[in-house]
């Protein structure tokens, strides 16, 4: 069985993958491949520098993401670009990774994926995991891992729809806002209910 799984930024979707990885599940994390898409010599790299310009590599050849952050979470045409230039490859390689981690055995591949529903991703997947927590909470998380001010934080919201329209499109909502024994708890509650105990 495949998954998407997806929320805000910062709702906690890497701990919530991280709690069905403990238990066995495969993990497919576009986060992950967005960056290895971007590596040095790679098309989509490339393509980017010829965009934006080679302000946003550093010195050794590979890409200054703060720089590059800087751009395109306060320019949305600037974001628009960014998309149009990797999402096709970031999509083409989720897709591989999570068919080959089904025919592998995987009994659960859970897809992470950001921008599922920004991205129109939704008939990819039978069902939708959303990974909750209040704006608000977003937002202090956000600063405290990043080291963000209030803007910049903002700015990054701004880019994603708004988390609770993802929270109503859900199959399956996971509150994240209490302890991560609440979390587990929930994790260990779908993973019953899927038959896979
Ligand atoms: C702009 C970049 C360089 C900033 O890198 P940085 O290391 O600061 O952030 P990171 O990649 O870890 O992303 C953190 C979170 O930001 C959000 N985010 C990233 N890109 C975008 C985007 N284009 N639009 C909206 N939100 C985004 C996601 O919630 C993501 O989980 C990087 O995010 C990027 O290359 N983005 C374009 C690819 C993309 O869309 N990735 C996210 C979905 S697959
Ligand atoms: N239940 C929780 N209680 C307290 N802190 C939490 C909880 N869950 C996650 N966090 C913290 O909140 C931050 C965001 O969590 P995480 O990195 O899992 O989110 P994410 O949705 O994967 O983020 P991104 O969208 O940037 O990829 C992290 O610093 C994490 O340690």
């Amino acid at each position: 069985m495949i998954m998407g799984l997806t929320g805000g930024i910062a709702s906690g979707k890497s701990t919530v993958s991280a709690m069905f990885v403990n238990r066995g599940a495969g993990l497919v994390d576009a986060d992950v491949i967005a960056r290895e898409v971007m590596l040095p010599g790679s098309g989509v790299l490339e393509a980017a520098v010829q965009q934006f310009g080679s302000g946003i590599l550093q010195v050794d050849g590979t890409l200054n993401r703060a720089r590059l952050g800087e751009i395109v979470f306060r320019d949305p045409v600037a974001r628009e670009q960014l998309n149009a230039i990797t999402h096709p490859a970031i999509r083409q390689e989720t897709n591989r990774q999570m068919h080959s981690l089904e025919s592998a055995g995987s009994a659960l591949v859970i897809v992470d994926i950001p921008l599922l529903y920004e991205s129109g991703l939704e008939t990819m997947f039978g069902q939708i995991i959303v990974v909750y927590v209040p704006r608000s909470m977003q937002l202090t998380r956000l600063m405290e891992r990043n080291s963000l001010t209030l803007e910049q934080a903002e700015g990054r919201l701004k880019a994603q729809m708004d988390i609770e329209l993802k929270r109503r499109r859900a199959d399956v909502v996971i509150d994240n806002s209490g302890g991560l024994a609440d979390t587990e708890r929930q994790v260990a509650l779908l993973w019953d209910r899927l038959g896979l105990s």
